[in-house]
Parts: structure tokens; C-alpha cells; sequence
């Protein structure tokens, strides 16, 4: 990796997404019930150096969607700051994409393929001509595995992999450096979720993309990722080198995630049984909130809320992790 390579992309500096969840103004006001603050996201930290994969892992209501959408701009942070390095494009800034869960509700049905590949290259005037655009939008098609005879179809004439290709291909329109995949594979069979992810990995290898990608499918972030941070009820709780993750992890919670992977080997081992559900972040437990749920739990866990430490390479949220 060049030195130009290794500067970081995005750097996320102690952002907060916290949402407004009070009951209506009567409920308020007559029945004298109060305001409610939702955390979805509460004191992140990273960065992600350009041309890697930063993924994002954790159980459902973890925060991970929001923090996708903090880092595409759709939500503002309410507090804390998300700065792209300057991007190579004429305007300086980085271009930053979305590709979505499900390729069929993100897709226009009633447009041809080549005109929602072609509306961000007319939006972003990235082509002088109508010709100039249409020649871009098959290269596009072509790229991502599909025909450029596949632009006068329509989506619902495509299987569930080759709509994601589509998705993909009108990301790519836009010239983007930077890319946010949430859970781009979980809607798809098992068969195509692999084709998919090479696809992704060869398009960063050629255009020098960045990823953030957002999953809780850990056989799919072991394949893709650079960096690994896994998250819990708002927070991330270990970051580190995909092997370390995977090889030494830290945290009680990485430990119990993995576990929950199937595994061909030993297939009748005992498994930890997750005995509490993911707390509210409207009212997560006091101190570390995997507390009600953690092998290890003591009275510091209880008191107080660790902060994140080195152990090794890793940065680690827990009192019990030994440096
Ligand atoms: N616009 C919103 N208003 C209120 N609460 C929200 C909003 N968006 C998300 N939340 C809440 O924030 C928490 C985190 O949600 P988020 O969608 O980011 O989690 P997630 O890890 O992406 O889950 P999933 O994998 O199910 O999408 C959840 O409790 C969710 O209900």
C-alpha cells in the first residue's frame, strides 16, 4: 500500500445520533408521562483509510443503518463530527454512494435499467451527450457483469443478484470514491451472496474504492474486510484487523457473536445460549450495557461504563480485558 493509499478517507471523531421518541403532546402534558431520548448511536470513533473495507457488525437494532446514513448525510449527527478527506474530483469533496439491503425496493419499477443507471451521470452532468450517457451506462452494465443489451429491461425482468449488480452499476454512475453497503448480500440466496461480494472486491481493486460495509453476516465480513468494528447498543465495543477479530477476540460480546456462527467442524460443541435480548437504547442498563447479558460480568460492570483501551493492536470496551 502507497503512502498516498494509507491516508485515512473518513475519519468519525465522537458521533452521537440520538432521536426524539416522546410520547404525544397530550400524553406529556395530561398524563404527565416525559420526554424519551432514543441513542441509536452514542460516542463513535474510527477511521477509514482509503481503498480498504471498514466493516460494521452487530445484532439487529445495534445502530449500524443509522450510521450508514450519518456517513451519507441523510441524518446529521447530534454531536460529534464525520470528515472526509478531500476527495480527486474537480469539486475536492469524496463521493459517497449507498447500496441498500433489497435491490428490488431501491429500483425504480417502472424505469428501464438504463434510465436508473443513467439519472445520476445526467443529474451530476458527468456526460456531455445523450450518446456519451448511453455508452457509459452499458460500459456500466458491463462492469458489473451484466449485458448492455440489459438497459431497455425492466428490474422486475431480473433475478434478486442481478438487480443487485443493477444497484451497484447506478452507484458506480456517480464516480464515486466512497461506498456504503448495508447488508448488501443478506436479502440474496447463499449461492449469489459469494458473487456479489467478489464483485465488490474486484471494483475496489480497479476503481480504488473505500468501503464501509455493514452486515451481520460474519462469514461475509471475514471475506471483504480490512478492519472489523463490532457494535453494541449504540456503541462499538472491539475494533480491530479482520484476523484479529476473528482469531483473538476480546470482548465477551465478538466471543459470543461468533459463536453464533455455524461451524462444519464441530458441529456439537455447546453453544452459549443467549439467555436477554438487546436492551432498549431508550433506557440501556446502567455502566457496560452488555452487562445483563455478559459470562464475566462483575460489580465494576454494573458501576461504570469501561472506555475503550488497546489490547494488543485491538481497542477494546470491557474492564475485564486483559493489555
Ligand atoms: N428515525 C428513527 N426514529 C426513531 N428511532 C430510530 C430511528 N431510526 C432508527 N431508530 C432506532 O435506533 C436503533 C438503531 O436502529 P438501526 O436501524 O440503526 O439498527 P441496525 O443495527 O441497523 O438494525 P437492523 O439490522 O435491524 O437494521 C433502533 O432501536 C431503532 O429502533
Amino acid at each position: 500500500m502507497t503512502n498516498a493509499l494509507a491516508k485515512p478517507t473518513l475519519c468519525v471523531d465522537d458521533v452521537a445520533c440520538f432521536f426524539d421518541v416522546s410520547p404525544s403532546w397530550f400524553d406529556r402534558t395530561v398524563m404527565r408521562k416525559p420526554r424519551r431520548t432514543l441513542k441509536a448511536v452514542d460516542g463513535l470513533s474510527f477511521l477509514i483509510e482509503r481503498g480498504t473495507t471498514f466493516s460494521i457488525v452487530g445484532e439487529s437494532g445495534c445502530g449500524k443503518s443509522t450510521l450508514a446514513r450519518l456517513v451519507v448525510g441523510l441524518y446529521q449527527p447530534t454531536r460529534g463530527a464525520l470528515s472526509f478527506a478531500s476527495g480527486s474530483g474537480r469539486d475536492g469533496f469524496v463521493r459517497t454512494q449507498m447500496i441498500f439491503q433489497d435491490p428490488f425496493a431501491s429500483l425504480n419499477p417502472r424505469w428501464r435499467v438504463g434510465a436508473i443507471i443513467a439519472e445520476p451521470i445526467k443529474q451530476m452532468g458527468l456526460r456531455r451527450s445523450g450518446a456519451e450517457t448511453q455508452a457509459r451506462v452499458r460500459q456500466l452494465l458491463e462492469t458489473v457483469g451484466l449485458s448492455g443489451q440489459d438497459s431497455n429491461r425492466y428490474p422486475h425482468e431480473f433475478s434478486g443478484g442481478q438487480r443487485q449488480r443493477i444497484s451497484i452499476a447506478r452507484a458506480l454512475a456517480a464516480e464515486p470514491e466512497f461506498l456504503v453497503c448495508d447488508e448488501p448480500t443478506s436479502a440474496l440466496d447463499v449461492s449469489v451472496q459469494a458473487q456479489i461480494l467478489n464483485l465488490l472486491k474486484d471494483l475496489q481493486r480497479e476503481l480504488s474504492l473505500t468501503y464501509l460495509f455493514i452486515s451481520h453476516n460474519l462469514a461475509a465480513v471475514r471475506h471483504v474486510s480490512d478492519r472489523v468494528a463490532v457494535m453494541y447498543l449504540g456503541r462499538i465495543v472491539e475494533e480491530a484487523a479482520t484476523d484479529e477479530i476473528f482469531e483473538r477476540p476480546q470482548h465477551p460480546y465478538t466471543r459470543f457473536l461468533l459463536d453464533t456462527v455455524p461451524n462444519l467442524d464441530r458441529p456439537n460443541r455447546d453453544r452459549v445460549p443467549a439467555t436477554v435480548d438487546l436492551p432498549s437504547p431508550i433506557d440501556p442498563p446502567p455502566g457496560c450495557a452488555y452487562n445483563p447479558r455478559c459470562p464475566l460480568v462483575t460489580d465494576i460492570c454494573r458501576a461504570a461504563a469501561p472506555e475503550p483501551r488497546p489490547v494488543g493492536s485491538t481497542l477494546v470496551r470491557c474492564h475485564h480485558a486483559i493489555a
